[in-house]
Protein backbone atom coordinates (compact mmCIF):
# COMPACT_ATOMS: atom_id res chain seq x y z
CA UNK A 1 0.00 0.00 0.00
CA UNK A 2 1.57 3.51 -0.89
CA UNK A 3 1.84 5.88 1.83
CA UNK A 4 -0.91 8.39 2.65
CA UNK A 5 0.70 11.86 3.02
CA UNK A 6 -1.11 15.00 4.04
CA UNK A 7 1.26 16.53 1.84
CA UNK A 8 0.53 17.37 -2.04
CA UNK A 9 1.84 14.13 -4.06
CA UNK A 10 4.37 15.79 -6.32
CA UNK A 11 5.63 18.21 -3.31
CA UNK A 12 9.24 16.94 -3.95
CA UNK A 13 8.87 15.51 -7.89
CA UNK A 14 12.37 15.77 -9.32
CA UNK A 15 14.30 16.01 -6.27
CA UNK A 16 16.74 13.56 -4.81
CA UNK A 17 16.70 13.65 -1.09
CA UNK A 18 19.40 11.47 1.36
CA UNK A 19 17.92 9.73 4.52
CA UNK A 20 20.66 8.61 6.76
CA UNK A 21 19.45 5.53 9.06
CA UNK A 22 16.31 4.70 6.21
CA UNK A 23 16.68 1.66 6.86
CA UNK A 24 14.21 1.68 10.37
CA UNK A 25 12.09 3.52 12.06
CA UNK A 26 11.52 7.10 11.63
CA UNK A 27 14.31 6.74 8.68
CA UNK A 28 12.23 4.55 7.16
CA UNK A 29 9.08 5.77 7.17
CA UNK A 30 10.12 9.18 6.16
CA UNK A 31 11.67 7.76 2.89
CA UNK A 32 8.62 6.38 2.09
CA UNK A 33 6.71 9.30 2.88
CA UNK A 34 9.22 11.58 0.27
CA UNK A 35 8.99 8.85 -2.46
CA UNK A 36 5.26 8.90 -2.18
CA UNK A 37 5.53 12.74 -2.67
CA UNK A 38 8.11 12.07 -5.95
CA UNK A 39 11.46 12.36 -4.72
CA UNK A 40 14.00 9.76 -5.62
CA UNK A 41 15.32 8.93 -2.16
CA UNK A 42 18.79 7.58 -1.46
CA UNK A 43 19.03 5.79 1.96
CA UNK A 44 21.46 5.56 3.95
CA UNK A 45 22.78 2.65 7.14
CA UNK A 46 24.91 0.41 7.82
CA UNK A 47 23.21 -3.06 7.41
CA UNK A 48 22.41 -3.47 3.73
CA UNK A 49 20.07 -5.86 4.33
CA UNK A 50 18.09 -3.62 5.88
CA UNK A 51 18.37 -0.68 2.87
CA UNK A 52 17.52 -3.80 0.67
CA UNK A 53 14.29 -4.25 2.43
CA UNK A 54 13.04 -0.89 2.41
CA UNK A 55 13.92 -0.31 -1.42
CA UNK A 56 12.07 -3.46 -2.18
CA UNK A 57 8.90 -1.57 -0.46
CA UNK A 58 9.31 1.61 -1.80
CA UNK A 59 9.74 0.11 -5.36
CA UNK A 60 7.20 -1.66 -5.42
CA UNK A 61 4.97 1.02 -4.57
CA UNK A 62 6.57 2.87 -7.67
CA UNK A 63 8.82 4.83 -5.71
CA UNK A 64 12.76 5.58 -6.78
CA UNK A 65 15.12 4.87 -4.03
CA UNK A 66 18.82 3.81 -4.19
CA UNK A 67 20.98 2.48 -1.20
CA UNK A 68 24.36 3.45 0.11
CA UNK A 69 25.68 1.08 3.12
CA UNK A 70 27.57 3.53 5.26
CA UNK A 71 29.12 3.88 8.40
CA UNK A 72 28.02 7.95 9.15
CA UNK A 73 31.22 7.82 11.40
CA UNK A 74 33.84 7.45 8.82
CA UNK A 75 34.50 10.09 7.29
CA UNK A 76 35.95 8.99 3.92
CA UNK A 77 33.15 6.44 3.59
CA UNK A 78 30.65 9.57 3.86
CA UNK A 79 32.97 11.75 1.31
CA UNK A 80 32.25 8.53 -0.81
CA UNK A 81 28.91 8.24 -0.41
CA UNK A 82 27.75 11.64 -1.46
CA UNK A 83 29.77 11.60 -4.43
CA UNK A 84 28.35 7.89 -5.62
CA UNK A 85 24.52 9.86 -5.19
CA UNK A 86 25.26 12.86 -6.73
CA UNK A 87 26.96 11.25 -9.70
CA UNK A 88 24.08 8.59 -9.83
CA UNK A 89 21.22 11.40 -9.22
CA UNK A 90 22.65 14.55 -10.72
CA UNK A 91 22.53 16.38 -7.09
CA UNK A 92 20.77 16.52 -3.86
CA UNK A 93 17.89 18.74 -2.79
CA UNK A 94 17.77 17.50 0.79
CA UNK A 95 19.25 15.64 3.28
CA UNK A 96 17.48 13.94 6.42
CA UNK A 97 20.48 13.58 9.09
CA UNK A 98 18.50 10.57 11.26
CA UNK A 99 21.11 8.33 12.07
CA UNK A 100 22.10 7.59 15.35
CA UNK A 101 21.52 5.55 18.85
CA UNK A 102 22.81 5.04 21.81
CA UNK A 103 22.51 2.37 24.93
CA UNK A 104 21.37 3.38 28.67
CA UNK A 105 23.93 3.94 31.20
CA UNK A 106 24.30 6.33 34.52
CA UNK A 107 27.30 9.13 34.30
CA UNK A 108 29.07 7.31 36.87
CA UNK A 109 29.21 4.01 35.08
CA UNK A 110 30.16 5.63 31.31
CA UNK A 111 33.24 4.63 30.09
CA UNK A 112 35.33 7.11 27.86
CA UNK A 113 34.79 4.75 25.01
CA UNK A 114 31.18 4.37 25.30
CA UNK A 115 30.73 8.12 25.79
CA UNK A 116 33.36 8.81 22.59
CA UNK A 117 31.18 6.13 20.86
CA UNK A 118 27.52 7.73 20.95
CA UNK A 119 29.19 11.24 20.64
CA UNK A 120 30.19 10.21 17.50
CA UNK A 121 27.30 8.52 16.48
CA UNK A 122 25.41 11.60 17.27
CA UNK A 123 26.94 14.68 16.61
CA UNK A 124 30.37 14.03 15.01
CA UNK A 125 28.60 11.56 12.21
CA UNK A 126 25.80 14.39 11.66
CA UNK A 127 28.57 16.97 11.45
CA UNK A 128 30.09 14.95 8.40
CA UNK A 129 27.47 13.86 6.44
CA UNK A 130 25.92 17.65 6.43
CA UNK A 131 29.18 19.01 6.13
CA UNK A 132 29.99 16.92 2.74
CA UNK A 133 26.34 17.69 1.36
CA UNK A 134 27.33 21.49 1.70
CA UNK A 135 30.88 20.79 0.55
CA UNK A 136 30.16 18.88 -2.58
CA UNK A 137 26.83 20.08 -3.89
CA UNK A 138 24.68 22.63 -2.00
CA UNK A 139 27.47 25.11 -1.37
CA UNK A 140 26.26 26.03 -5.09
CA UNK A 141 23.12 24.79 -5.99
CA UNK A 142 21.24 25.50 -2.59
CA UNK A 143 19.21 22.95 -0.80
CA UNK A 144 18.24 21.41 3.21
CA UNK A 145 18.72 20.26 5.99
CA UNK A 146 16.94 18.18 8.92
CA UNK A 147 18.64 17.05 11.59
CA UNK A 148 16.91 14.30 14.02
CA UNK A 149 17.72 15.39 17.31
CA UNK A 150 15.79 14.40 20.55
CA UNK A 151 13.72 15.80 23.38
CA UNK A 152 16.90 17.22 25.21
CA UNK A 153 15.78 20.29 27.15
CA UNK A 154 16.14 19.84 30.93
CA UNK A 155 18.42 17.17 31.04
CA UNK A 156 18.83 13.26 30.14
CA UNK A 157 19.30 11.45 33.02
CA UNK A 158 20.91 7.80 31.67
CA UNK A 159 21.11 9.34 28.69
CA UNK A 160 23.74 12.08 29.30
CA UNK A 161 25.82 10.90 26.05
CA UNK A 162 23.50 11.39 24.22
CA UNK A 163 22.15 14.28 25.23
CA UNK A 164 25.12 16.28 25.07
CA UNK A 165 25.57 15.43 21.44
CA UNK A 166 22.38 16.31 20.44
CA UNK A 167 22.57 19.35 22.38
CA UNK A 168 25.34 19.82 20.48
CA UNK A 169 23.49 19.02 17.27
CA UNK A 170 21.06 21.60 17.70
CA UNK A 171 23.55 24.02 18.55
CA UNK A 172 25.41 23.03 15.01
CA UNK A 173 21.84 23.29 13.82
CA UNK A 174 21.59 26.96 14.74
CA UNK A 175 25.21 27.66 13.30
CA UNK A 176 25.14 25.62 10.29
CA UNK A 177 21.33 28.05 9.39
CA UNK A 178 23.75 31.06 9.70
CA UNK A 179 26.61 29.89 7.97
CA UNK A 180 24.73 28.41 4.93
CA UNK A 181 21.96 30.58 4.36
CA UNK A 182 23.98 33.13 1.68
CA UNK A 183 24.19 30.05 -0.17
CA UNK A 184 20.42 29.10 -0.30
CA UNK A 185 20.77 26.75 2.32
CA UNK A 186 18.35 25.76 5.40
CA UNK A 187 19.16 23.96 8.31
CA UNK A 188 16.58 22.71 10.98
CA UNK A 189 15.93 20.07 13.41
CA UNK A 190 13.64 17.91 14.95
CA UNK A 191 13.59 16.36 18.19
CA UNK A 192 11.34 13.61 19.24
CA UNK A 193 9.99 12.54 21.97
CA UNK A 194 9.16 9.18 22.84
CA UNK A 195 8.39 7.51 19.36
CA UNK A 196 7.00 4.21 19.32
CA UNK A 197 9.54 2.80 16.69
CA UNK A 198 11.98 0.06 16.28
CA UNK A 199 14.27 1.98 18.07
CA UNK A 200 12.90 0.73 21.24
CA UNK A 201 13.00 -2.56 20.33
CA UNK A 202 16.97 -2.13 20.76
CA UNK A 203 16.12 -1.60 24.27
CA UNK A 204 16.29 -4.20 27.43
CA UNK A 205 13.50 -5.83 29.24
CA UNK A 206 13.65 -3.34 32.34
CA UNK A 207 14.01 0.05 29.91
CA UNK A 208 10.91 -1.40 28.19
CA UNK A 209 8.96 -1.27 31.17
CA UNK A 210 10.65 2.42 31.74
CA UNK A 211 9.04 3.37 29.01
CA UNK A 212 5.73 2.04 29.45
CA UNK A 213 5.90 4.07 32.79
CA UNK A 214 6.71 7.32 31.43
CA UNK A 215 3.83 7.25 29.06
CA UNK A 216 1.84 8.35 31.98
CA UNK A 217 4.62 11.63 31.74
CA UNK A 218 3.32 12.58 28.20
CA UNK A 219 0.61 15.23 28.28
CA UNK A 220 -0.98 13.72 25.23
CA UNK A 221 -1.13 10.30 26.92
CA UNK A 222 0.47 8.28 24.18
CA UNK A 223 4.05 7.65 22.59
CA UNK A 224 3.77 9.37 19.21
CA UNK A 225 4.68 6.89 16.02
CA UNK A 226 7.09 7.79 12.81
CA UNK A 227 4.82 9.01 10.58
CA UNK A 228 4.40 12.12 13.27
CA UNK A 229 8.02 12.69 12.92
CA UNK A 230 8.44 12.36 9.35
CA UNK A 231 5.28 14.90 8.62
CA UNK A 232 7.27 17.28 10.50
CA UNK A 233 10.49 16.52 8.61
CA UNK A 234 8.68 16.67 5.18
CA UNK A 235 7.30 20.47 6.05
CA UNK A 236 10.53 21.29 7.19
CA UNK A 237 11.94 20.03 3.89
CA UNK A 238 9.53 21.69 1.80
CA UNK A 239 8.69 25.22 0.22
CA UNK A 240 6.57 25.30 3.02
CA UNK A 241 9.46 26.53 5.34
CA UNK A 242 11.27 28.37 2.94
CA UNK A 243 11.55 31.20 5.73
CA UNK A 244 12.53 28.92 8.51
CA UNK A 245 15.99 28.39 9.22
CA UNK A 246 17.91 27.64 12.06
CA UNK A 247 14.26 26.18 13.88
CA UNK A 248 13.74 23.07 15.60
CA UNK A 249 10.17 21.63 15.84
CA UNK A 250 9.35 19.18 18.68
CA UNK A 251 7.09 16.23 18.51
CA UNK A 252 7.12 15.05 21.91
CA UNK A 253 3.52 15.22 23.09
CA UNK A 254 4.43 17.88 25.11
CA UNK A 255 6.49 16.05 27.41
CA UNK A 256 9.07 19.34 27.92
CA UNK A 257 6.47 21.52 29.07
CA UNK A 258 5.47 18.96 32.04
CA UNK A 259 8.41 17.26 33.11
CA UNK A 260 8.60 19.42 36.64
CA UNK A 261 4.94 18.23 36.99
CA UNK A 262 4.68 16.39 40.83
CA UNK A 263 2.24 14.13 39.68
CA UNK A 264 1.41 12.02 36.43
CA UNK A 265 -0.20 14.39 34.25
CA UNK A 266 -4.18 12.99 34.16
CA UNK A 267 -4.09 10.66 31.00
CA UNK A 268 -8.06 9.62 31.44
CA UNK A 269 -9.63 11.98 29.15
CA UNK A 270 -12.69 11.48 27.56
CA UNK A 271 -11.92 12.42 24.33
CA UNK A 272 -8.19 10.77 23.55
CA UNK A 273 -6.17 12.21 20.83
CA UNK A 274 -5.42 8.79 18.96
CA UNK A 275 -2.84 10.40 16.54
CA UNK A 276 -2.07 12.27 13.66
CA UNK A 277 -5.31 11.32 11.62
CA UNK A 278 -4.45 11.98 8.28
CA UNK A 279 -0.91 10.52 7.67
CA UNK A 280 -1.84 6.99 10.18
CA UNK A 281 0.95 4.73 8.71
CA UNK A 282 0.41 2.61 5.68
CA UNK A 283 -0.29 -1.25 6.57
CA UNK A 284 3.12 -1.64 5.11
CA UNK A 285 5.30 0.14 7.84
CA UNK A 286 3.48 -1.65 10.12
C1 LIG B 1 15.09 7.42 30.41
C2 LIG B 1 14.49 6.87 29.16
C3 LIG B 1 14.89 7.62 27.93
C4 LIG B 1 14.32 6.95 26.71
C5 LIG B 1 14.80 7.61 25.50
C6 LIG B 1 14.27 6.92 24.34
C7 LIG B 1 14.40 7.80 23.19
C8 LIG B 1 15.44 7.40 22.25
C9 LIG B 1 15.16 6.47 21.38
C10 LIG B 1 16.14 6.15 20.35
O1 LIG B 1 17.15 6.75 20.16
S1 LIG B 1 15.68 4.90 19.38
C11 LIG B 1 17.15 4.42 18.50
C12 LIG B 1 17.78 3.33 19.30
N1 LIG B 1 18.75 2.59 18.55
C13 LIG B 1 19.92 2.46 19.08
O2 LIG B 1 20.24 3.08 20.06
C14 LIG B 1 20.85 1.47 18.43
C15 LIG B 1 22.11 2.12 18.05
N2 LIG B 1 23.19 1.84 18.96
C16 LIG B 1 24.35 1.55 18.46
O3 LIG B 1 24.49 1.48 17.25
C17 LIG B 1 25.51 1.33 19.42
O4 LIG B 1 25.10 0.99 20.70
C18 LIG B 1 26.45 2.56 19.52
C19 LIG B 1 25.87 3.56 20.45
C20 LIG B 1 26.65 3.28 18.22
C21 LIG B 1 27.82 2.08 19.99
O5 LIG B 1 28.32 1.19 19.02
P1 LIG B 1 29.85 1.15 18.50
O6 LIG B 1 29.91 0.07 17.49
O7 LIG B 1 30.43 2.42 18.18
O8 LIG B 1 30.57 0.87 19.74
P2 LIG B 1 31.05 -0.47 20.35
O9 LIG B 1 32.39 -0.74 19.76
O10 LIG B 1 29.99 -1.50 20.26
O11 LIG B 1 31.21 0.00 21.84
C22 LIG B 1 32.13 1.03 22.21
C23 LIG B 1 32.01 1.21 23.71
O12 LIG B 1 30.70 1.74 23.99
C24 LIG B 1 30.20 1.11 25.18
N3 LIG B 1 28.92 0.42 24.83
C25 LIG B 1 28.42 0.26 23.60
N4 LIG B 1 27.23 -0.36 23.64
C26 LIG B 1 26.96 -0.57 24.95
C27 LIG B 1 25.86 -1.14 25.67
N5 LIG B 1 24.78 -1.61 25.04
N6 LIG B 1 25.92 -1.18 27.02
C28 LIG B 1 27.01 -0.67 27.68
N7 LIG B 1 28.09 -0.12 27.04
C29 LIG B 1 28.06 -0.08 25.72
C30 LIG B 1 31.25 0.20 25.67
O13 LIG B 1 32.09 0.89 26.55
C31 LIG B 1 32.02 -0.11 24.43
O14 LIG B 1 33.37 -0.44 24.64
P3 LIG B 1 33.77 -1.95 24.98
O15 LIG B 1 33.26 -2.20 26.36
O16 LIG B 1 33.08 -2.82 23.95
O17 LIG B 1 35.25 -1.99 24.87
N1 LIG C 1 12.35 6.47 18.68
C1 LIG C 1 12.49 7.46 19.54
O1 LIG C 1 11.76 7.56 20.52
C2 LIG C 1 13.53 8.51 19.33
C3 LIG C 1 14.50 8.43 18.33
N2 LIG C 1 15.42 9.41 18.21
C4 LIG C 1 16.42 9.37 17.15
O2 LIG C 1 15.79 9.31 15.89
C5 LIG C 1 16.64 8.61 14.98
C6 LIG C 1 15.89 7.44 14.37
O3 LIG C 1 15.58 6.52 15.42
P1 LIG C 1 14.60 5.29 15.30
O4 LIG C 1 14.07 5.21 13.93
O5 LIG C 1 13.66 5.35 16.41
O6 LIG C 1 15.61 4.10 15.61
P2 LIG C 1 16.28 2.98 14.71
O7 LIG C 1 17.28 2.32 15.61
O8 LIG C 1 15.24 2.15 14.05
O9 LIG C 1 17.02 3.83 13.58
C7 LIG C 1 18.32 4.25 13.64
C8 LIG C 1 18.93 4.05 12.26
O10 LIG C 1 20.21 4.67 12.23
C9 LIG C 1 21.12 3.83 11.55
N3 LIG C 1 22.44 4.08 12.10
C10 LIG C 1 22.80 4.09 13.41
N4 LIG C 1 24.10 4.37 13.53
C11 LIG C 1 24.57 4.53 12.28
C12 LIG C 1 25.84 4.83 11.74
N5 LIG C 1 26.89 5.01 12.53
N6 LIG C 1 25.97 4.94 10.41
C13 LIG C 1 24.91 4.76 9.59
N7 LIG C 1 23.68 4.46 10.03
C14 LIG C 1 23.52 4.35 11.37
C15 LIG C 1 20.63 2.41 11.81
O11 LIG C 1 20.92 1.59 10.67
P3 LIG C 1 22.04 0.45 10.69
O12 LIG C 1 21.71 -0.44 11.83
O13 LIG C 1 21.92 -0.17 9.33
O14 LIG C 1 23.32 1.19 10.85
C16 LIG C 1 19.12 2.59 11.91
O15 LIG C 1 18.47 2.31 10.70
C17 LIG C 1 17.88 8.19 15.77
O16 LIG C 1 18.87 9.16 15.65
C18 LIG C 1 17.32 8.14 17.17
O17 LIG C 1 18.30 8.16 18.15
C19 LIG C 1 15.45 10.50 19.01
C20 LIG C 1 14.53 10.61 20.00
C21 LIG C 1 13.52 9.63 20.25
Amino acid sequence: MKYQSIYHPELFKGQTIIVTGGGSGIGRCTAHELASLGATVAIVGRKVEKLDRVKEEITAVGGRVSCHACDIREESLVRQMMADVIARHGGIDGLVNNAGGQYPSQLKDLSTKGWEAVIRNNLTGGFIVAREAYNQWMATHGGSIVNIIADIWGGMPTMAHTGAARAGMLNFTETAACEWAHSGVRVNAVAPGWIASSGFDTYDAPMQAELRRLKEKVPLGRYGNEAEVSAAIVFLLSPGAAFVTGSCVRVDGGVPNARHTWKPVPTDRSKPFDGFPLATLPECLQ
